[in-house]
């Protein structure tokens, strides 16, 4: 039977990051095609286009500069020829643009596909707060995954240990991505919580942002996983999101005036994260419940001032 084809949708810092391991894993096992797609938000630099670059260079000179690609990993600028065939689909573009992207890619599904979100952020729904994975699943009818950890794409890149979780409805699902992704310094356990590891991934980018400023159903062994504590306390030593938030109290510039200066096109998903979770616990009448996520919303987007941040902390429900 031939190996199934491997689509990586999306190509920035971890995109990238991630393309190269996948590279090499496909080499070295049958159940996978040796051929990877990965589909390029096409852009020009210095007047050569990216995926022209990624295919003769072997090197995402944007987004991770200074790594090779295995020769194996194609860059395809046009999403329905990347996913043509595709039965193994992993999503890792900045969450804001995974619906428009979905909706193009639909027509093109393999039957049988499965697909792995790599995306931290969430999304509002009609009922509250919808997951990544979720308008995946709904728009494509594939079973998703996720894999969210402590993860800083240069670090993996660079081979340093970290470990990562999968969150997979279907276990058998969660360890063909395993397969495909794991190294010896890219550990990675394989929870059955799926929703549990999306959600830490997505909200600890607003903790993250906090920190450059200065419950229920589940079990709690899933926030020890690496998606957990560990990513909270990565992304805000060494993440973006923090790296931004510092800059925001350093200058008088907005978020999004410092994206675009430090991040050359690399998406904060953070300060956006905490937009739509503000919109929902407003709409819920739950602001109150929530000072800290409140808080980095309204330093972000509102102009409070960042010295008022500790007062989120001070007037925390809990201590009144
Ligand atoms: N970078 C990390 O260290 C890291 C680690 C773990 C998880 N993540 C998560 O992975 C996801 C992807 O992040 P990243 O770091 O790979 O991306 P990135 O922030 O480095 O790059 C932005 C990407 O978005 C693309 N893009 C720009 N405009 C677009 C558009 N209109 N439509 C589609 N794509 C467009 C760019 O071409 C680029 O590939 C995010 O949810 C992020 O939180 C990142
Ligand atoms: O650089 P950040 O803040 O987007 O965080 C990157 C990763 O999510 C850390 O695990």
């Amino acid at each position: 039977m031939p190996g199934k084809k491997v689509c990586i949708v999306g190509s920035g810092n971890w995109g990238s990051a991630i393309a190269k391991i996948i590279g090499h894993n496909v080499k070295a096992s049958n159940r996978f095609d040796p051929m990877v797609n990965m589909w390029v938000y096409e852009e020009m630099i210095d007047g050569k286009k990216l995926t022209e670059i990624i295919n003769t260079e072997h090197e995402n000179v944007k987004y991770l500069p200074g790594h090779k690609l295995p020769k194996n990993v194609v860059a395809v600028p046009d999403i329905t020829e990347a996913v043509k065939g595709a039965k193994i689909l992993v999503f890792v573009i900045p969450h804001q643009f995974i619906g428009k992207l979905c909706d193009q890619m639909k027509p093109h599904i393999a039957e049988g596909a499965i697909g792995i979100s790599l995306i931290k952020g969430i999304d509002e729904g009609p009922e509250g707060l919808t997951l990544i994975s979720d308008i995946i699943r709904e728009k494509l009818q594939i079973d998703v995954s996720v894999l969210m950890g402590a993860n800083i794409a240069s670090e993996v890149a660079d081979e340093k240990f970290c470990e990562t979780t999968i969150g997979a409805r279907n276990e058998a699902n969660g360890h063909i991505f395993k397969e495909l992704m794991q190294t010896p310094n890219f550990r990675i356990a394989v929870v059955r919580e799926s929703d549990t590891v999306e959600l830490c991934g997505a909200l600890k980018n607003i903790v993250a942002v906090g920190a450059g400023f200065c419950d229920g159903s589940v079990s709690s062994t899933t926030f020890l996983e690496s998606c957990g504590v560990a990513d909270l306390i990565t992304t805000c030593y060494g993440g973006r999101n923090r790296k931004v938030a510092e800059a925001f109290v350093r200058t008088s510039k907005s978020i999004a005036e410092l994206e675009a200066e430090m991040l050359n096109g690399q998406k904060l998903q953070g300060p956006q994260t905490s937009a739509e979770v503000y919109k929902i616990l407003k709409k819920r009448d739950m602001v109150n419940k929530f000072p800290l996520f409140a808080a980095v919303y309204q330093i972000c987007f509102e102009g409070r001032q960042v010295k008022e941040f500790i007062t989120c902390l001070q007037n925390h429900p809990e201590h009144l």
